[in-house]
């Protein structure tokens, strides 16, 4: 009989069941949109009703800007555990490793959460570890947070919003919450000895609380989407494309047209993961609440009154799986 001694920082982090022996075949339907080309706005809105996620291609941000903040993340996350620990403990900003948030997730990884303010640069309340981590933080979401508005004013086009900046500008505002992450996903060697249907969870399943979320990575899988039908499918790496994913306050603002999506990283047994996500979020004052021009006329909202920072103090509060919008649903 073999036994599986688990090493005890795996003690308290769960194993991912797939009924599919190492959880599914790459899903090849994965939308891909580039912003430019003339049909952007209803392509965004279709890949968003149907998926809640989509990629961004050909988006002009220099190849190079990724790579720079990819290769400064990889240099920390070397560094000795004590210099990594002088960012943290994560609380929520900072250094922080296995746990995520404050109410007992966890999951194979180490990041970095950093606040970004409104001249897109770190704000000075993120510990951030060097001056040439901060420069390429800066840079990188200088150029990604240009992205993200671009996707909003694409979905208020689709949608028929007017202005068609009517959800960019709620990030662009002064005091908007924009947040960045650096995941680090090192491979995970027990999963050699695990039966193939079992993964180890890098970051547990969730929905993320913003208007979109910018995702990138390196050339390694474990980001998995669930479809609407509930089944679960490994999103394939690409270096060169950003993934955007629907957060609760637009399924929110949208009146539930467009859906958050839930989604979750497994690890590799073999390779790092390094991803960046750039969380756009808005000014804690900002009411969240479905925008007039889609609700038909005398159609009730969905959901109950409240503000980004309400909403963000109960997520606070709140497990990483729980479905955080449903103590807001009339
Ligand atoms: C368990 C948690 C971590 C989280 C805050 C929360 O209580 C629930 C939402 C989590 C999440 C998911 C998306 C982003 O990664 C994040 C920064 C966010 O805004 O909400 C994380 C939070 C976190 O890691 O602190
Ligand atoms: O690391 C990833 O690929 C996704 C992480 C994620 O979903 C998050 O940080 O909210
Ligand atoms: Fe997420």
């Amino acid at each position: 009989m073999v036994v599986l001694a688990k090493p005890p920082a795996l003690d308290q982090i769960s194993l991912v069941r797939s009924p599919e022996p190492g959880g599914g075949s790459p899903f090849l339907g994965v939308p891909a949109v580039d912003l430019c080309s003339p049909g952007a706005a209803l392509a965004v809105v279709d890949a968003c009703e149907r998926f809640g996620f989509f990629k961004v291609v050909n988006h002009g941000v220099p190849a190079g800007v990724a790579d720079r903040l990819e290769a400064e993340a990889v240099a920390f996350f070397a560094r000795p555990q004590a210099e990594k620990d002088a960012s943290g403990p994560a609380d929520p900003l900072g250094y922080g490793s296995k746990r995520i948030g404050r109410n007992g997730d966890m999951g194979w990884l180490e990041y970095l959460l950093l606040a970004v303010d409104q001249g897109s640069a770190v704000s000075k309340a993120s510990p951030v570890p060097s001056s040439s981590l901060r420069d390429a933080v800066n840079e990188y979401v200088g150029a990604v947070r240009g992205v993200a508005a671009s996707v909003l004013e694409a979905v208020a086009e689709g949608l028929g919003v007017a202005p068609r900046d009517a959800l960019s500008r709620m990030v662009a505002d002064a005091g908007s919450d924009q947040v960045f992450r650096v995941n680090h996903y090192p491979p995970c060697p027990l999963l050699q000895r695990l039966p193939d249907s079992c993964s180890v969870t890098g970051f547990g399943e969730h929905t993320d609380p913003q208007l979109v979320s910018v995702l990138r990575s390196n050339g390694t899988a474990g980001l998995q989407l669930a479809l609407r039908d509930g089944r679960w499918v490994p999103v394939p790496p690409d270096r060169d494309a950003f993934v955007v994913i629907v957060g609760d306050s637009l399924e929110v603002l949208t009146n539930g047209r467009l859906k958050s999506v839930r989604h979750r990283v497994v690890a590799n047994s073999l390779k790092p993961r390094v991803s960046m996500i750039y969380f756009a979020g808005p000014a804690p004052a900002q009411r969240i609440a479905p925008l007039p021009e889609l609700l038909g006329h005398g159609e009730q909202g969905l959901y109950r009154d409240f503000t980004w920072g309400d909403y963000k103090k109960a997520a606070y509060r709140s497990r990483l799986g729980d479905n955080r919008l449903d103590p807001f649903r009339i």
